[in-house]
């Protein structure tokens, strides 16, 4: 009886698909909201009287960072993962989509009124109001986003186990890329086409992301109507999420190296990405209009490379081996990034290319991994734990760069602006990506002492199926 259904439901290639589909597309307008500040930071920047908001280098800092917040600080990240085992993935996605709806509603409120220019002190940092409700509406946005990712890989773990789940997955971060590529290329457009509007590119975004929570609620029908045709059969219910598991998974091993490889990749990765334009421009000479082109490479490079990857690890595993290899290849382009003497753009273009690369192959075999070192019944807590870990670098990394630049990078000045040496920054980020290499290598290690199958395809064979299935039918007569 549980055969048949599955081969209604989870069985339906179309079924899984669409619903990939379905949550690929809110996620898609939650990165686009997610990075569509960061073309318009010169705006933001061009005095009140200009048409800009007049925020300064440090605010606009202030607002950045403001995504992790109340993912880092409030622990919400957390609490979302264990409403996400407790609750479920539909409750939990109607949550998280609501919360950024409300939450780019306040950041849309907040850039579009000026509040007649009033500040107000928090911590002995002085905030125009304008700065500071925007900020507000882009951390309770940062806790939907952030949830809506772990509840849409559980929703991807949950479709695809034992099928294409690493393609599932990639696919789903090609649609996140696409977002982000959106959102750097069409909100300097959008912004243009009404008459250098800030404030309308962020309620354009706001409608996408209704179409977003529409999409969701149509995933909602397919899954509670998948769960309702399970439930009718008598397949034993799955363990209850318990408190105490927080405890039982973070003394694995296991979760740490994912948790740490996590952290130290995508430190070297995004916040380069925020200091690249300056890269090109100060390192191999670019003119600063164009220093946005080569760095905007990486994620289309992703949209194609991810799925591939992902593809690669289910039929073929190798999915500790293809992290090895992706960390290695980190290292390699950021040491050759900090060589004073590489500086032709040439250089660039094939170092940012060669990136793009590694930043497939890690993330393709990182996030499919996790499913294989947690049970599924604790997959929200550890997913939300494991971004909690990566939002420290996320948020901490641009930090220490910019700190770093300032006070030993300081070449000169051009026209009061000034001009830097990328050599220590670039260091650093070697640095993390030997840490990561050592961390995939004691990964690999522990896969083989504890025998998790990182290194299988995910894919299961038909006959490894039927076994499965036989070896079920004899423990149940
Ligand atoms: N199913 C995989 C989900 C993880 C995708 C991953 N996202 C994150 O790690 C987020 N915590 C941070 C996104 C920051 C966006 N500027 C990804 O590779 O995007």
């Amino acid at each position: 009886m549980t055969q048949q259904i599955q081969r209604k439901l989870s069985e339906s290639k179309t079924a899984r698909w669409s619903v990939l589909a379905l949550v690929a597309f809110t996620m898609l307008c939650g990165y686009f909201i997610t990075d569509m500040m960061a073309p318009l930071q010169d705006l933001l920047q061009t005095p009140v009287g200009g048409g800009g908001l007049g925020w300064s280098g440090d605010d606009y800092g202030k607002f950045t960072s403001a995504y992790g917040w109340f993912n880092v600080f409030f622990l919400m990240l957390i609490f979302g993962g264990m409403i996400l085992d407790k609750m479920g993935v539909r409750f939990t996605g109607l949550m998280a989509t609501c919360i950024m709806i409300v939450g780019v509603f306040i950041k849309w409120f907040g850039i579009s009124h000026n509040f007649d220019g009033a500040t107000v002190t928090i911590l002995g940092t002085e905030w125009g109001y304008t700065l500071l409700v925007a900020s507000l509406g882009y951390a309770i946005f940062g806790v939907g986003v952030e949830i809506a990712g772990i509840t849409v890989s559980k929703i991807i773990v949950k479709w695809f186990k034992g099928k294409e789940m690493a393609l599932a997955m990639g696919l789903e971060m090609a649609c996140a890329r696409i977002g982000t590529g959106l959102a750097i290329g069409v909100t300097p457009l959008l912004c243009k086409a009404f008459n250098n509007s800030i404030s309308m590119p962020i309620l354009i975004g706001l409608i996408l992301l209704c179409i977003g929570l529409l999409s969701f609620i149509v995933f909602v029908v397919m899954d509670k109507r998948r769960d309702e045709e399970l439930e009718n059969t008598e397949e034993e219910a799955e363990e209850p999420f318990r408190f105490s598991d927080i405890f039982s998974i973070i003394s694995m091993k296991g979760f740490w190296y994912v948790a740490l490889l996590c952290v130290l990749f995508y430190s070297a990765v995004f916040p380069f990405l925020k200091y690249a334009p300056s890269l090109m421009i100060n390192k191999f000479g670019i003119d600063p209009e164009w220093s946005g082109v080569i760095p905007a490479l990486l994620p289309f490079g992703n949209i194609l490379l991810t799925p591939f990857f992902g593809n690669l690890y289910d039929r073929k595993g190798k999915g500790a081996t293809i992290m090895i290899v992706g960390a290695i290849m980190l290292v390699f382009i950021h040491f050759m990034f900090s060589i004073p003497a590489l500086n032709n753009w040439v250089i660039a273009l094939g170092l940012i290319l060669l990136l793009g690369i590694a930043f497939s192959l890690v993330p393709s075999a990182m996030w499919p991994s996790v499913p294989k070192i947690i049970p599924e019944n604790k997959l929200g807590t550890a997913y939300a734990l494991i971004f909690w870990v990566q939002n420290w670098g996320l948020m901490g990394v641009p930090y220490l760069i910019g700190k770093v630049l300032d006070k030993y990078c300081i070449t000169g000045y051009v026209n009061e602006k000034p001009t830097y040496d990328y050599t220590i920054p670039m260091m650093i980020f070697t640095c993390f990506g030997i840490l990561a290499l050592m961390i995939a290598l004691l990964l690999k290690r522990e896969d083989r002492i504890k025998g998790y199958g990182l290194e299988l395809p995910n894919i299961k064979k038909p006959e490894e199926e039927a076994k499965i299935i036989a070896e079920e039918m004899i423990a149940e007569p």
